[in-house]
């Protein structure tokens, strides 16, 4: 085992978005470090070629001593293999991009990263980063929920062919694109090309965070007014607050809801809430993050899920005495808001459901999961 966990980005969007001219870029940009980046097969890949030298049968080196590795059997092998390679001296990268095909569902692959008990202590996921097509994205969006997913899951957009878009229709797949997921900030690829490390330290959730770096990853969802002129530390003038992002376009099958409490839960309150989620609705959560702050507990927490697989919490230090309010998000495909409001509204209970209160939560007293508090 080596030091600091290698991070990994996730580059993914749906077939043809410019996903390769993204990486072409960054492989061949100085300021983006050492990268691996690992491809299903280097032809549909298609990156470029030139002056790159064959390292091994599976490895290509790139001139900036980027590495671009081609999978073969599973990911995991192609994982281990380009550790075992940086550990004997190899190859020398500091950061792993794994392009996802156009279709792929990022959800196995960040469930391998954080359960494998050989890549989870040597890799830790540092971000999705999802491709749209400025011009075909409302499009794909309409046709194919894998790329709603895409959105849904990313961590930052990284809007492509921009040059090509008129002013209305990138207004639209914008508005569109805050609707599927409020928090993803979005950049601009001009050609492949993006600010200098904009795509890099996305999560970072394996560190401790700092409060404004926290609320930045949370950001509130879009409909709220008062979302970053507050700071988020003001008092709020409720004690639960439901921001509702706007209606969805009807053909949309992803569903966000929030919640934003001043006071701090019971530690078994919030338990009880992820498991009966999880248990009953796992299925459908794309993603789940939040900052806690659970009673009696020092300070409070960051945590994180895609789908079902959830990071350890991170606890935020510094946060700003007195400020007990947490916020939660969730991203469900195939949901109806209703229902996860209806779920959110759990972590309001003051005492965990009776055998009388249970009947009306359709007997919602699963215990699945590990207790993250
Ligand atoms: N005009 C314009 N074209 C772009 C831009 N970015 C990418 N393209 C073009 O879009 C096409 C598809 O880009 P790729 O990078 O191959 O897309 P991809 O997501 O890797 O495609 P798949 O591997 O098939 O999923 C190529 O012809 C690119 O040259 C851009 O910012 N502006």
């Amino acid at each position: 085992m080596i030091s600091a966990p290698i991070p990994v980005t996730l580059l993914t969007g749906f077939l043809g978005a410019g996903k390769t001219t993204l990486l072409n870029r960054l492989l061949h940009d100085p300021t983006a470090g050492r990268v691996a980046v690992v491809v299903n097969e280097f032809g549909d890949a298609g990156l470029d070629h030139d002056l790159i030298e064959q390292a091994a049968e599976d490895v290509v080196l790139m001139p900036g001593g980027c590495v671009c590795c081609s999978i073969r059997g599973d990911l995991s092998k192609t994982l281990l293999s380009l550790l075992a390679r940086r550990v004997r001296g190899e190859l020398s990268f500091d950061r792993v991009v794994i392009e996802t095909t156009g279709l792929a569902d990022p959800g196995p692959i960040h469930h391998t990263l954080l359960v494998d008990p050989v890549l989870a202590p040597n890799y830790a996921l540092d971000g999705t980063v999802t491709v749209v097509d400025a011009v075909l994205g409302a499009a794909t969006l309409d046709r194919h929920a894998e790329a709603q997913a895409q959105v849904a899951m990313a961590d930052r957009i990284v809007l492509s062919k921009r040059d090509l878009a008129d002013a209305a229709g990138l207004a639209a797949l914008e508005a569109r694109l805050d609707r599927l997921n409020p928090g993803a900030p979005r950049i601009v690829a001009d050609q492949g090309a993006v600010p200098a490390g904009s795509l890099w330290g996305l999560g970072a959730l394996r560190k401790p965070m700092a409060p404004d770096h926290a609320l930045a990853w949370l950001a509130q969802p879009a409909a709220d007014p008062l979302a970053g002129l507050s700071g988020m530390t003001a008092p709020r003038p409720k004690s639960v607050d439901f921001a509702a992002p706007s209606h969805h376009a009807t053909d949309d099958r992803i569903a966000t809801a929030s919640i934003t409490l001043n006071a701090p839960i019971p530690a078994e309150i919030f338990d009880f809430w992820l498991d009966t989620l999880i248990a009953l609705r796992g299925a459908h959560i794309l993603r789940l993050k939040g900052i806690v702050h659970i009673e009696d507990a020092a300070h409070p927490f960051v945590f994180h899920g895609v789908q079902h697989i959830f990071e350890p919490p991170v606890p935020l230090q510094n946060w700003p005495e007195g400020d007990t309010t947490s916020r939660v998000v969730i991203i469900a495909r195939d949901m109806p808001k209703s229902d996860l409001d209806e779920s959110l509204s759990l972590l309001t209970l003051p005492k965990l459901p009776g055998a009388e209160d249970a009947a009306g939560l359709s007997g919602m007293t699963v215990h699945t999961l590990e207790q993250p508090f």
